[in-house]
């Protein structure tokens, strides 16, 4: 089947809104709504590509990108590898270079447009945020609260209530407080078993790989609307993840780390190579902090997750 490397743009105004443009009637994927961008050219660098594109398509210049997913797609007539880019500098007003209708989007009403089949794990990239924040495993339920607090007014958007240090009840009475704490402000993924997905409808669940075994085959759990992560290690329970229609997963751990030390770090080739084999969104766990972001950029993951750095103390 014919193969296309494919460079596309998620491109942020400074208001957080998105910009989408639609496919020309008589193209491949005609009508649909896309990410601007086009086919990166033999022995073309993808970040040129990406300059090149938006500047054809749009009359913009980029000035401050990052790699946000990589995304491969098989159509029954091409098979597509998607080079997502988040954008978010640019020089000059985007217009339509070749005719086509823009469209300035807000995050949340994404689902209200329809892309081609290629591009959902790319709507899903372009809501995560580049840290996931997992809850120290000491501490009592109020220094949880307080330290939740402290990092939402740092600017934490995502966040996994881990507690193995509390009981059942002091655990789901602090759930309870944390979604009313974040409403609004951070998304919140519980960890526990699915028998209690009902009892907190405003959270996601994050999966812990003994869960997705358990699960292999089953349907996904919780409905489109609410997030749902699992816990990888290697490339069968990633299968596992992509199986059961998960959003996002955590790899991990990329490097030693004082928790598990027993367990032989993946390392960062081996992570990226993992990453390229799932198709969305993916953070790194494991003796990271924001000091290594860029890198988890680099390596084709959506960010970091982790305690380190990311809890305020
Ligand atoms: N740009 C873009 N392409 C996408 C998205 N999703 C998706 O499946 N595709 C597919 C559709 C096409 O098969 C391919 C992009 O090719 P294209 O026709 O836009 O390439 P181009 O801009 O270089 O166009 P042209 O100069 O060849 O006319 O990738 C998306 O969000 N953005
Ligand atoms: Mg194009």
């Amino acid at each position: 089947m014919k193969a296309l490397h494919v460079v596309a743009a998620v491109i942020r105004g400074t208001d957080g809104r998105i910009l989408l443009a639609q496919r020309p009637a008589d193209k491949h994927q005609g009508g649909l709504w896309e990410f601007p961008g086009g086919k990166v050219e033999a022995g073309e660098p993808v970040e040129a590509a990406l300059a090149r594109e938006l500047h054809e398509e749009l009359d913009i210049r980029v000035e401050q990108a990052r790699p946000l997913i990589e995304v491969r797609h098989d159509y029954p007539d091409l098979s597509v590898l998607l080079d997502v880019w988040e954008v978010s500098g640019f020089a000059g007003t985007p217009r339509g270079m070749e005719g086509q209708p823009l469209v300035w989007a807000e995050e949340s009403a994404l689902d209200d447009f329809q892309f081609p089949a290629a591009n959902r794990p790319i709507v899903t990239a372009a809501r995560l945020p580049a840290d996931y924040l997992i809850t120290p495993a000491a501490g009592a339920a109020a220094e949880l609260l307080a330290g939740i607090e402290r990092a939402l007014a740092r600017g934490v958007r995502l966040l996994q209530l881990r507690a193995p240090q509390l009981s059942v009840s002091a655990y789901r009475a602090l759930a309870d407080e944390v979604l009313a704490l974040c409403a609004g402000r951070a998304e919140v993924l519980l960890k526990g078993p699915l028998a209690w997905v009902a009892d907190f409808p405003a959270a996601g669940w994050h999966l812990t790989a003994a869960q997705l075994r358990e699960l292999a085959g089953a349907p996904r759990p919780l409905p489109a609307g609410r997030w749902l992560a699992a816990s990888c290690h290697d490339a069968e329970e990633l299968a596992l993840a992509a199986q059961l229609g998960v959003d996002f997963a955590t790899l991990s751990p990329v490097q030693p780390t004082a928790s598990h030390p027993g367990v032989a770090p993946l390392g960062w080739e081996r992570a990226a190579e993992l990453i390229r084999g799932f198709n969305q969104p993916v953070y790194l766990l494991g003796g990271l902090g924001p000091d290594e972001r860029e890198r988890a950029w680099r390596s084709g993951a959506q960010g970091v997750a982790g305690i380190r750095g990311l809890w305020p103390c």
